[in-house]
């Protein structure tokens, strides 16, 4: 059994938080809210262990279970809430008592919350938890051969089929199922740590016009984060200086031309991506020459400092905005 938190048990390392969620333990109040999500038959039939129909007393069974796993120290099981609403949207349970030093990991997402890239985030940031804090050697789960949704979650944070077949109890559905049992192994998951720490250095300005709006683009169809707004800028490539690099995007991006003595130097975003680690140094420019155009298909928008939290950014933007609606007022 995992001896680093000595007798603190798992709940001192609780909650765990990411760019959009908060992970942390169920209490009683969350009964009917789990019950409403978790009796959806498109949810619990891929489980084994959910009831349907769904009554309240399973769930509170389950609350005090993940209450006792904590206190033993033998796995962390915690509700998927937004971070920003507070709402619930499912569960994920990492369990080391059978297999230490190995963990199962399951869960499930809340249909209203399909389609976000909440799970990934979720198991991700538990698989991380595993490994870094309670020094497991490998996490494995499985799903059901037609859970292609589950399948891709577990393949983007890098658990793989090994060729082994898992007996899963599905006590639920009165019946055991043999599934294909995906795996991370410690060294696998420490090289992927390595390649999201990757560090890409993106240089982005924000173009301010006489009436102290800031130009915002949003990233067009079949590019990553699609939708979201951002301030215009972009990689720099090998050889460039971070100058040069935001003066060539302005003009390819916008048709502006913008010199470097105009380019004030303002803040910088340091976040960490799933697959890379972005530093992005954020300028000022009051000057240019030309009036800003999509010349690459996203739409642009001039938004009074006080509106930008309307736009919806990259989370690594978020942090800035504060910081120039200092700079700029409302
Ligand atoms: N220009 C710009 N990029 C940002 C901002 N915030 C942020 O996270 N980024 C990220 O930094 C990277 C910018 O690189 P880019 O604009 O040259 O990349 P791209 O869209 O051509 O390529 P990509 O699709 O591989 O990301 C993207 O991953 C983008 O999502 C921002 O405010 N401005």
């Amino acid at each position: 059994m995992p001896g680093r938190l000595g007798g603190t048990g798992c709940a001192a390392v609780l909650p765990v938080r990411t760019d959009r969620l908060v992970l942390r333990p169920p209490t009683p109040e969350d009964v009917a809210d789990v019950v409403a999500l978790a009796g959806d038959w498109a949810v619990a039939r891929h489980t084994g262990d959910i009831p349907h129909p769904l009554t309240d007393a399973p769930i509170r069974a389950w609350i005090g279970t993940t209450r006792q796993t904590h206190a033993d120290g033998t796995g962390v099981s915690v509700l998927i809430t937004e971070a920003e609403t507070g709402a619930i949207a499912g569960a994920v349970t990492i369990a080391w008592h059978r297999h230490w030093p190995e963990a199962e990991l399951g869960y499930w997402v809340g249909r209203p919350f399909w389609g976000r890239g909440y799970a990934t985030e979720a198991v991700r940031a538990i698989t991380d938890l595993g490994f870094a804090t309670f020094d497991l050697a490998g996490v494995f789960s499985s799903t059901r051969g037609d859970n292609t949704a589950s399948q891709r979650v577990l393949d983007k944070v890098g658990l793989r089929p090994d060729g082994g077949v898992l007996e899963v109890p599905a006590p639920a559905r009165g019946d055991t199922w043999m599934q294909a049992r995906r795996a991370l192994t410690r060294d696998d998951w420490v090289r992927l740590r390595a390649a999201r720490a990757r560090m890409v250095l993106v240089v982005a300005a924000a173009l301010v016009d006489p009436d102290g709006r800031v130009l915002l683009a949003q990233r067009p169809e079949g590019k990553t984060m699609a939708g979201l707004w951002e301030f215009p800028g972009g990689k720099v490539a090998t050889g460039e200086t971070p100058e040069a690099a935001l003066i060539r995007e302005l003009r390819e991006e916008l048709g502006v031309d913008a010199r470097a003595a105009c380019l004030a130097p303002l803040t910088f975003a340091s976040h960490a991506y799933a697959d890379f680690h972005l530093l992005m140094p954020l300028y000022i420019l009051r000057n240019w020459a030309g009036t800003p155009t999509a010349r690459e298909g996203q739409a642009l928008a001039w938004v009074r400092p006080a509106r930008l939290r309307d736009y919806p950014m990259p989370a690594a933007d978020r942090p800035l905005i504060p910081v120039l609606q200092d700079l700029l007022g409302g």
